[in-house]
């Protein structure tokens, strides 16, 4: 860039030289430096006035072709042969140049400012004139860059400019045109005609590609050339000497050609007047070009506005940029100045630091380092133990997926188990059922309200086992457990107590008696679970109205095959006293409990009202319970001062057999268990406890002896145990519920009623019988009446001859076939004289009594006087009833037992007949219990079996006094008309006396 800066002062110097040389008429010989091989050529200049100058010619060229091109009137002011300043002139304005380019290349200069017509704004407008015309000269030379034709400079119309520059431009146009005009292609290049001139140089240019206009005005002598320089093809120039653009000679070369000839001390004033010429031409140029800005500031409002705001806004612009551009310069350089500053400060800082804590930067480098060595093996270690996480955690996923199946599987085991321990539980049921049993169900009841519930006797229910903690004064253990048919906790529902009793209850309908009865401690829950709380809803309803309304249920959607009558009592054994319940006198006189009768009613003088629907048993459990004798104790608020018994009584008839089935309830809610100090009782209250005691433990001795098999079961030792003694030594189905409370301090009443209850579960009654009579039944009774009868006559007859007669081969016989034993034919022979064998008989009868059928059928062949006459007390009812014999033999139909006011019914199942042929076979002298028929000890060893056997019913051998009231009594009595239709009627029974 400098080279060509420099090379364009020189082109100027070098013009400015010529130029003083010819003024001077100097003449110079020009030796082409021999270094410079690319230009051979000499020429010598013989002055300006010569006629064969090649620049004239040249220019004259220009000049007749810009004629040519304009025409007379537009190129009117260019001489065909113009000297230099009248081609200068004449161009000066731009206009012809303009309209010149225009000819050339239409379109190019689009606003040519033309001269002003008027002479004298020419005069007064020179100054903008000039500015016009500077403006087309503009316009001219930015169209002649694009199309890459040499250029000259504004200030080459100046006086002494070089017009050569001008010429050859338009000779360039020149050629241009020809070249268009003769169907030109293509780039175009302009090739210096060097043929003209003799010392000119061929110079190639190319056309300029760069749209940026040229700015003449600001541009410099040095700084014009310097966008066009690059553009040069100079080839053949030499790069080391000056050239002179016209004549393409070098300053060196004008230089040494001026001084050849000179002598040494004319040099330094040709030196001096060289210099000053050339200070002249630079002073002239620079004051033109101040001249220039000086008019354009002058005439700046009468410019052009368009020309002028583009020319000071691009100016502004450069400005702006430039200053914009110093600015950030600036910036730039502060900022770097800045930053070398904070560089050097915080050099010095570190400087500092590092002079004064080198010490503690190592140490801390170390504690870093350090840290860092921690750091990479803490993520060591981390990596290690996300790795082991991952791994812990896939074979925690295998693992709780295989528990998961494990678990199902020990779900379904469960569930299996579950089931099979339902299962074997009714299977032992059936069992227990079957032996006899007395089913046992325990009971918690829940902490009452307001006790705190952190402190239970009960450690856990499993199943049918109860577990109750045991503080080691109770011994080693810390619990103890009982297993029984089912234990409900605290929270079981009524319903759920009821639904497992309810198969029980329903075989009342069949023909069994079922006796159930509630034990337990004062406060327990007993009459909870058999009535109910004192206010009844629903869902509280007690096993009594359940048993009743499912009675009444079941007996509804059975009446297309049976018919049924149900009727209830409710009594009260209160200070060893039987009450009834249901007396509506307000009496409740001294009653009489009479065992094995043949209906089953075992207190016949007690109110029996026939039932029908459920309102008619809660209007009677009111009645009853308002009768019963309570009283608070320090136990129970509303403690139960005695044992009541709800009895149910149901006779159903087969409506297409005709047979009858007879079964009967009693739904015992004992007195509490406590014993007496603990409730706290003096006066009458302790004289309760003491009969409620007494009575207990009576039935704890039944219990014990029925459960050893004892030949004496004490039943008769409390009115309690008499009236249970169906219950508990017939062929009843007997269900115990054992209520324990959960409160620590009853622990020792807890584990006694626990213990009692054990035992209850180990008696054995035997398996339950039907209480049926059906006509086969009734026949072979009637066969076994008149083989008795038969029996009877022959034997008297034999007594009447004195002469003991063997069996005849006919009668045993007979005997085999009715299973009938000798045994039992001598008990009859010996009947008359000693009367209690008709009672064996009748006892052995009645043996089977679940149902008293069969004693009620011998009672009722027997028709015995003695029944009116018959004791309260149950020995004298033994032997009244042993002193009545009879063996008539009566057919009692259903309809006459029902109708008839006087006779007893006969009605006895026919396994239960069967059981006791069986019984009378094998045991003829089953009042042998008694002793009255204790002779042969060679019968007593072989019955000792049998004996062993039925001791244990030996209670229920005792004949009871057969009623002469019955059922159909109280049904055509106007309680059960009424009962019918909804509505309740209590009657009190009569004795039959
Ligand atoms: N299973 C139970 N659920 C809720 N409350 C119960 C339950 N069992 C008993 N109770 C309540 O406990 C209290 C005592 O019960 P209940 O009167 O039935 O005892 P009891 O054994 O009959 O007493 P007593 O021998 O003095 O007659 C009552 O308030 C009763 O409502």
């Amino acid at each position: 860039m400098a080279t060509m800066e420099e090379q364009d002062s020189g082109l100027c110097l070098a013009s400015i030289l010529e130029d003083f040389v010819k003024q001077r008429n100097i003449r110079v010989s020009f030796d082409v430096d021999s270094s410079s091989k690319k230009t051979d050529e000499t020429c010598v200049v013989e002055g300006r006035d010569l006629p064969t100058d090649p620049s004239d010619l040249r220019r004259y060229e220009a000049a007749r072709w810009v004629r040519n091109t304009l025409g007379v009137v537009g190129g009117r002011d260019l001489p065909a042969d113009p000297s230099e300043d009248d081609f200068r002139i004449a161009l000066r304005s731009g206009i012809m140049l303009c309209n010149v380019l225009n000819r050339v290349k239409p379109g190019a200069v689009p606003k040519v400012v033309e001269a002003p017509n008027d002479p004298l704004a020419n005069q007064d407008g020179a100054a903008l004139s000039a500015f016009q015309y500077f403006e087309n000269l503009r316009n001219f030379l930015v169209v002649v860059e694009e199309m890459g034709i040499p250029m000259f400079e504004v200030s080459d119309f100046e006086k002494g400019g070089k017009s050569s520059r001008i010429v050859e431009c338009v000779l360039a146009l020149k050629s241009y045109r020809e070249w268009k005009q003769s169907g030109g292609s293509g780039s175009w290049r302009y090739t210096f005609n060097s043929k003209p001139t003799t010392f000119g140089m061929a110079k190639q240019y190319k056309r300029k590609d760069s749209e940026e206009p040229i700015d003449a005005v600001t541009s410099s002598p040095s700084n014009t050339p310097s966008s066009e320089q690059p553009l040069i093809d100079q080839s053949g120039s030499s790069t080391k000497h000056e050239v002179s653009e016209g004549t393409g000679i070098s300053i060196d070369a004008i230089v040494r050609a001026v001084f050849a000839d000179k002598q040494q001390e004319e040099v330094p004033g040709i030196v001096e007047d060289m210099l000053k010429s050339v200070m002249v031409e630079y002073e002239r140029r620079l004051a033109t070009q101040s001249e220039l800005l000086q008019v354009s500031m002058r005439n700046k409002d009468k410019l052009d506005p368009d020309v002028l705001e583009r020319t000071i806004s691009s100016n502004e612009d450069m400005l702006s940029d430039a200053s914009n551009e110093e600015e950030n310069v600036i910036e730039i350089v502060n900022m770097e100045a800045s930053q070398d500053d904070n560089v050097e400060e915080l050099k010095s800082q570190e400087c500092e630091l590092y002079g004064i804590s080198k010490e503690k930067i190592e140490k801390q480098q170390m504690i870093i380092d350090v840290q860092q060595t921690h750091t990479e093996e803490l993520k060591h270690d981390l990596k290690n133990i996300k790795t082991g996480l991952s791994l812990l955690q896939m074979k925690y996923q295998q693992e709780f997926a295989s528990l998961g199946e494990h678990l199902h599987g020990l779900a379904n085991a469960a569930a299996g188990y579950t089931r099979v321990l339902e299962e074997n539980r009714k299977l032992y049921n059936q069992v227990q059922d079957l032996k006899g049993s007395i089913r046992v169900y325990c009971r918690v009841r829940p902490f009452l309200p307001g006790k705190t519930s952190d402190l239970t006797t009960v450690d856990h229910i499993e199943g049918s086992t109860i577990a109750i903690a045991t503080p080691s004064k109770y011994g080693k253990e810390c619990q103890k457990s009982f297993t029984f048919n089912k234990v409900f906790g605290p929270s079981a529902s009524q319903e759920a107590v009821f639904a497992d009793t309810q198969p029980l209850i329903r075989s009342v309908l069949d023909g069994y008696n079922v006796c159930i009865f509630a034990y337990g401690q004062t406060g327990s829950g007993k009459t909870f679970t058999m009535m109910g709380p004192n206010e009844l809803t629903e869902e509280s309803l007690g096993v009594n109205y359940r048993a009743l309304s499912d009675l009444f249920q079941l007996s509804s959607e059975r009446k297309e095959t049976f018919s049924y009558n149900i009727s209830v009592q409710m009594l009260e054994i209160y200070n060893e006293q039987v009450r009834d319940l249901l007396a509506t006198n307000g009496q409740t006189s001294r009653l009489e409990i009479r065992n094995n009768s043949p209906d089953g009613i075992n207190v016949p003088e007690a109110t029996l009202v026939p039932v029908s629907t459920t309102s008619d048993v809660i209007y009677l459990m009111n009645l009853g319970q308002k009768n019963r004798a309570v009283s608070a104790t320090a136990m129970n608020d509303r403690s139960s001062r005695s044992h009541s018994c709800l009895t149910v009584h149901v006779q159903g008839k087969d409506l297409t057999s005709g047979a009858i089935l007879r079964g009967s309830m009693h739904l015992v809610d004992l007195a509490g268990s406590e014993r007496i100090d603990k409730s706290e009782v003096t006066g009458d209250r302790l004289k309760e406890a003491q009969h409620i005691n007494k009575s207990l433990s009576a039935l704890g001795d039944v219990i014990a002896s029925l459960s050893q098999k004892n030949n004496h079961i004490p039943y008769r030792n409390s009115k309690l145990t008499q009236l249970l003694q169906d219950a508990l030594g017939g062929q009843a189905k007997t269900l115990m519920f054992i209520h324990i409370s959960p409160e620590l301090e009853t622990l020792g009443e807890t584990i006694s009623t626990l213990k009692f209850a054990e035992r209850v579960a180990t008696v054995e009654l035997g398996a339950a019988r039907v209480n049926k009579d059906n006509s086969e039944v009734k026949e072979l009774k009637e066969q076994v009446a008149s083989l008795k009868a038969a029996l009877a006559r022959k034997e008297s007859e034999a007594d009447q001859t004195q002469l003991p007669r063997p069996l005849t081969p006919d009668k045993l016989v007979r005997k085999k076939s009715l299973g009938l034993s000798s045994s039992f034919s001598k008990a009859n022979t010996r009947k008359h004289n000693k009367p209690s064998q008709i009672d064996d008989v009748n006892s052995i009868g009645s043996q089977g009594r679940s149902d008293s059928a069969s004693s009620i059928d011998l009672q009722g062949l027997v028709s015995s006087p003695s029944w009116k006459s018959a004791s309260i007390d149950g020995k004298e009812e033994e032997m009244e009833f042993i002193s009545d014999k009879s063996f008539e033999v009566r057919k009692i139909p259903y309809e006459e037992a029902n109708e008839s006011d006087g006779t007893a019914t006969s009605d006895c199942s026919e396994s239960n007949l069967m059981w006791q042929l069986n019984v009378q076979v094998n045991m003829p002298r089953a009042a042998t219990s008694n002793g009255s028929l204790g002779s042969s000890n060679k019968l007593k060893k072989n019955q000792t079996k049998s004996s062993k056997e039925i001791k244990s019913m030996i209670p229920s051998l005792i004949p009871a006094p057969s009623r002469r009231l019955s059922l159909g009594a109280i049904n055509s009595s106007p309680a059960q008309t009424s009962s019918r239709h909804n509505t309740v009627s209590v009657k009190k029974r009569q004795n039959p006396k």
